[in-house]
């Protein structure tokens, strides 16, 4: 008999997740039955959304388990589509072992589970992250949405995370100008040391305005909005005319401890004097190219023309530890929370 641990919501609050607002629950799993597989979780996937989702007391009560999605070897199986020893990706919560396989039914259109495309060398751990979830949201979510153009300028924020950090050497492979915004000055020294990034502006150091009008004295014709508030407000008033602005998230307004929202200033004057297209978009809209661009991400990876890292927190007890790293910018590259470890 197998018995797992899966994390349930203990208690709601606004600010940002403590120790006891969540509790590890034992369940035993039964038998399994033709056409099941079961799956030991390896790596667990740590997501702003995760954040968002623990105050919503409505789609998520007291008692659930959290939502999640991780990396999990089959580790038995009574279904040959999913052969003991291969390792899958799996929308199974935040669990140690599942019962699979799941119904396609995810509310906002995330693949149930897949077994890993080959990844070379590289760990099972980066189909989490930029082979994974995060990589597509990088390469669609600004490729397809500001189509950038050699020799512009591009912004985006968070640029040191997992998303940010993508999108960002996307934009020099083609050829754009690129200006990274994160939250500490350390962030910025890789980011343009390591990645190749042109300029990095600390948004948590006074002036960022000023600091943003130097370091793009020509304007701004993308921006990779992952933040919101305040900060993209100042973005998007220093767009060119006809600027893409591809809306990604808004971690500014997840943890905020008064539970109100922040307040930013109004942007639609520079949307219509500038004329510019925003958009917004969920990740799985690109679904159905989920493996083409894994792909596209893995050969430009191979050809060392992406870099990545990832801060990986050990052990299934320190999930509420991972949450806050990610949420506090502890993080330079993809938050994993490794089970195993
Ligand atoms: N639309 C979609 O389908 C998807 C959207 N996303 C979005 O992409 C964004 C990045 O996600 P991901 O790469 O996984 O996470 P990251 O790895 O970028 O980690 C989150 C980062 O957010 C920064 N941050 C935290 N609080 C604030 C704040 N108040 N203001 C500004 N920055 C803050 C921190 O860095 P710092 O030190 O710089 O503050 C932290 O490292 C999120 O907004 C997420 O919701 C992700 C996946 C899919
Ligand atoms: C406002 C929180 C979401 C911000 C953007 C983001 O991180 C989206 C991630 C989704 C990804 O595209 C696929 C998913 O399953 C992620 C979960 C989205 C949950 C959002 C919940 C919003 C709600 O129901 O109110």
């Amino acid at each position: 008999m197998v018995v797992a641990k899966k994390y349930v919501i203990q208690k709601h609050r606004s600010g940002l997740l403590q120790p006891e607002d969540v509790k590890i629950v034992e369940e035993e799993l039964p038998e399994l039955k033709e056409g099941e597989f079961l799956a030991q979780a390896h790596f667990i996937s740590i997501d702003p959304y995760i954040q968002y989702l623990i105050h919503d007391e409505e789609k998520h009560p007291v008692g659930s388990t959290i939502p999640g999605t991780q990396i999990a070897l089959i580790y038995d199986s009574k279904n040959p589509k999913f052969p003991i020893g291969k390792y899958i990706y799996g929308n199974f919560g935040m669990r140690t072992y599942t019962i699979g396989p799941l119904k396609d039914d995810d509310p906002y259109g995330m693949p149930p589970q897949y077994i890993l495309p080959d990844f070379n060398s590289y760990p099972y751990s980066y189909g989490l992250g930029i082979l994974g979830m995060p990589g597509i949201t990088a390469n669609k979510g600004f490729l397809g949405l500001c189509k950038p153009q050699p020799g512009e300028t591009v912004v985006v924020t968070t640029a040191a995370g997992a998303v940010g950090s993508v999108v960002g050497q996307i934009a020099k492979i083609k050829g754009c100008r690129v200006v990274g915004i994160a939250g500490s000055d350390e962030k910025g020294k890789w980011l343009v040391d390591v990645l190749g990034f042109d300029k990095f502006i600390n948004y948590k150091r006074p002036d960022f305005a000023k600091k943003l009008k130097d370091a793009a004295p020509d304007g701004i014709d993308c921006y990779f909005d992952n933040v919101g508030g305040e900060i993209s407000s100042i973005i998007l008033s220093q767009m060119n005319k006809f600027g893409r602005i591809s809306v990604s998230g808004s971690i500014s307004a997840h943890n905020v401890e008064s539970g109100e929202e922040p307040k930013a200033s109004i942007v639609q004057r520079h949307l219509v004097l500038r004329q510019l297209k925003m958009e917004g978009f969920m990740v799985t809209r690109w679904r159905d190219e989920w493996f083409e661009i894994i792909n596209q991400n893995l050969q430009w990876l191979r050809e060392g023309k992406l870099k990545y890292k990832e801060h990986i927190v050990c052990g299934f007890d320190n999930f509420p530890k991972a949450v806050v790293d990610l949420m506090t910018g502890a993080n330079t590259g993809k938050v994993i929370l490794n089970v195993m470890g």
